[in-house]
């Protein structure tokens, strides 16, 4: 089946190009009918309060909750982490609503406003590992956020060095560490069973080592429970946004 992209605003069409050039179907989705077509999802990044607020107009919300509650991958970049957080701090007034399931607290604009935008190289180990080639990833944060607090499932995949005095109203963890040394480490990457959520854009670049990345709903309470339930997708097993080792002999890099 092919992968849904969540196409309400943002880099949906990105995703979508993204997932052309290492040869998977992806499928535009607006209404809540078009998941059932889907085995996997990505929502992307944008701007989380307009995208809340039009997916509250389509009345998408309870379908996108109970396809992460069903162990289907999905995957979220940037305001699609927020999406997914169970807690988001450094909303607009009235806050937004969120999908949930991923146990972490994110920081809806961490690294500032849209002129604070960077790129880093980040060190991903588990990428290397799973996928070969580069230990780092090239990692695109605009407007990003950052992930504050994780709960015990959640695995964190990479972190990026900040200096410590950035941020610290906001971020206690930054504190902490600042005595020690000039920088702190933010989380930016993590998995939990059946979720993925990165703060960075992997589809601005060529490295399409994330698309591959593979998930385990075992290791997911929600997945957990719902393996008893008859809405389980995923009960036991691995699982994948798209199940296919990239071509070797696609550059990594343009
Ligand atoms: N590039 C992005 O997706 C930025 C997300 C943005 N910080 C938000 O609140 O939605």
């Amino acid at each position: 089946m092919a992968v849904g992209v969540l196409a309400l605003q943002g880099s949906f069409n990105e995703h979508l190009a993204a997932l052309r050039r290492i040869g998977v179907k992806g499928v535009e989705i607006r209404k809540a009918e078009q998941l059932e077509n889907v085995s996997s999802l990505i929502i992307p990044g944008g701007e989380s309060t307009t995208m809340a607020k039009l997916a509250e107009l389509h009345n998408l919300f309870p379908a996108l909750r109970e396809f992460v509650k069903m162990g289907k991958p999905v995957w979220g970049t940037c305001a699609g982490l927020i999406f997914l957080a169970d807690k988001a701090t450094g909303q607009k007034t009235g806050g937004q609503e969120l999908v949930g399931g991923l146990d972490c607290t994110v920081h809806r604009n961490f690294f500032g406003s849209q002129i604070q935008s960077f790129e880093a190289e980040l060190p991903v180990p588990e990428l290397a590992a799973t996928e070969g080639g580069p230990p780092s990833f090239r990692a695109v944060f605009i407007r990003a956020p950052a992930i504050l607090e994780v709960g015990p499932g959640v695995e964190v995949l990479a972190s990026v060095s900040v200096p410590s005095n950035k941020n610290v109203d906001f971020n206690p963890a930054l504190q902490e560490g600042s005595a020690e040394s000039d920088t702190s480490k933010v989380i930016v990457a993590v998995k939990q069973g059946n979720i993925l959520a990165t703060a960075f854009h992997p589809e601005l670049t060529i490295d399409s080592r994330c698309y591959f990345m593979k998930m385990s709903p075992s290791n997911n309470e929600i997945t957990a429970a719902s393996s008893s339930s008859s809405s389980s997708y995923y009960a036991d097993q691995e699982s994948y946004l798209y199940n296919k080792q990239p071509k070797t002999d696609l550059p990594i890099y343009e």
